[in-house]
């Protein structure tokens, strides 16, 4: 088949818990260096765009983040940040806050922002003001079942554990990171095997689609490539019919998010290339200066479709390597010819000096 890498298949390829970890590591190594603190800052504004485009300020002008202990909850302090100095009211529920998240948490303090006590009762009271919550508790890394304080949270967010407040407002949307808190990271391509990670007494979700005790997000936004566990997520058929391109707008009090199709977005352009041809990432391409892509609805890249990407991508940094070293060549002849030129100028000058002094 003859792909492009111009034009790459409007289709996600997933990736484990283990390569997004390697992908991680790869990043904050010697070779690429990137400081986590780049990269949490990058995600956190792509993050906090996307918040921004789907619930406009005028309309859910609050927003709970709850800030997990790694760096996915520091991804969620660098949004809170870009969407308090955007105009939204923010309270941050973050327990166990410490390296980059603890600075964050610090710059936060001259913001203006409400940071709730850590049990989950101060949680659970302010769900009831916020209009939106931002599940930035656990990324890849998430290990379940999720203990205390996390666990009480994810209870609180999963619908099942709501009906007690029926007659309160309805929970607000969730838009989550990575990986909806309290899923497994990797699974199969079915939700039905996905295993429990949060209580495993829990029933199962109202929609079928998380795993028993898990609530499913309205907006999902895969960080650099979308994990394996959020496939029958991604890929139920009202994710296909979301139109795109089109925030979910409706008003707090009538947000009927149960019903509302997932909204994906892909985020975290600072791939580089030859890193992504040797993980095999077959990222998509990303439009203008934006640094996430709506990709609600696109299937899942076949086999053939990657590996032909691969391939691609795998030539074009050769080919990219090649031209570099053929122009760090025609850069060295320049500046040897250049030399030579100097010197045959220098050494002409000195004979006109003898020839003048004589
Ligand atoms: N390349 C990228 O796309 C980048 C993604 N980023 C974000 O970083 C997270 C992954 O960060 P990491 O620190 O490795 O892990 P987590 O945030 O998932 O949290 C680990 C943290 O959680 C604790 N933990 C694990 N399991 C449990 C449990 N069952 N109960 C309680 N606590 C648990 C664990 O002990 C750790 O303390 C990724 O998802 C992105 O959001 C970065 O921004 C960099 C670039």
């Amino acid at each position: 088949m003859a792909l492009s890498l111009l034009t790459p298949p409007r289709a996600l390829r997933y990736v484990s818990a283990s390569l997004a970890a390697a992908l991680d590591r790869a990043l904050f190594s010697p070779t690429h260096a990137f400081p986590p603190a780049v990269l949490i800052e990058l995600s956190g504004l792509a993050i906090a765009q996307i918040v921004a485009r789907e619930y406009p300020r005028h309309t859910y002008p609050c927003v709970l983040v709850a800030a997990g202990p790694g760096n996915q909850g520091a991804d969620g302090l660098a949004a809170a940040r870009h969407l308090r100095t955007w105009g939204w009211k923010i309270a941050v529920w973050g327990p166990r806050l410490k390296g980059d998240s603890e600075q964050l948490a610090t710059q936060l303090s001259h913001f203006d922002v409400h940071f709730l006590d850590s049990d989950a009762q101060a949680f659970e009271d302010y769900l009831e003001h916020a209009d939106v919550v931002l599940d930035t508790l656990f990324g890849f890394s998430f290990q379940g079942p999720a203990r205390e304080p996390y666990a009480e949270i994810l209870r609180l967010l999963s619908s099942e554990s709501r009906i007690e407040f029926a007659f309160r407002r309805p929970r607000p949307p969730i838009v989550s990171v990575d990986i909806p808190s309290g899923w497994p990271v990797d699974a199969s391509s079915s939700s039905a095997s996905a295993s429990s990670s949060s209580s495993s007494s829990a029933a199962a979700s109202s929609d079928g689609l998380a795993p028993p005790g898990c609530f499913t997000p309205q907006v999902l936004i895969s960080l650099s490539a979308p994990k394996t566990g959020v496939r029958a997520l991604v890929s139920q058929p009202s994710a296909a019919l979301a139109p795109p391109q089109q925030p979910a707008q409706q008003p707090r009090a009538q947000h009927a998010h149960a019903q509302q199709p997932l909204k994906h977005y892909l985020a975290g352009r600072f791939i580089p290339p030859a890193l992504e041809a040797e993980l095999g990432l077959a990222l998509p391409l990303y439009e203008g200066t934006q640094g996430w892509l709506d990709v609600t609805g696109w299937p899942e890249m076949s086999e053939e479709e990657a590996k032909a990407l691969h391939a691609e991508a795998k030539k074009r940094q050769e080919e990219l390597e090649e031209q570099g070293v053929r122009d760090a060549e025609m850069a060295e002849m320049q500046a040897e010819q250049e030399d030579e030129e100097a010197q045959g100028a220098d050494e002409e000058e000195d004979a006109k000096t003898v020839k003048a002094d004589a």
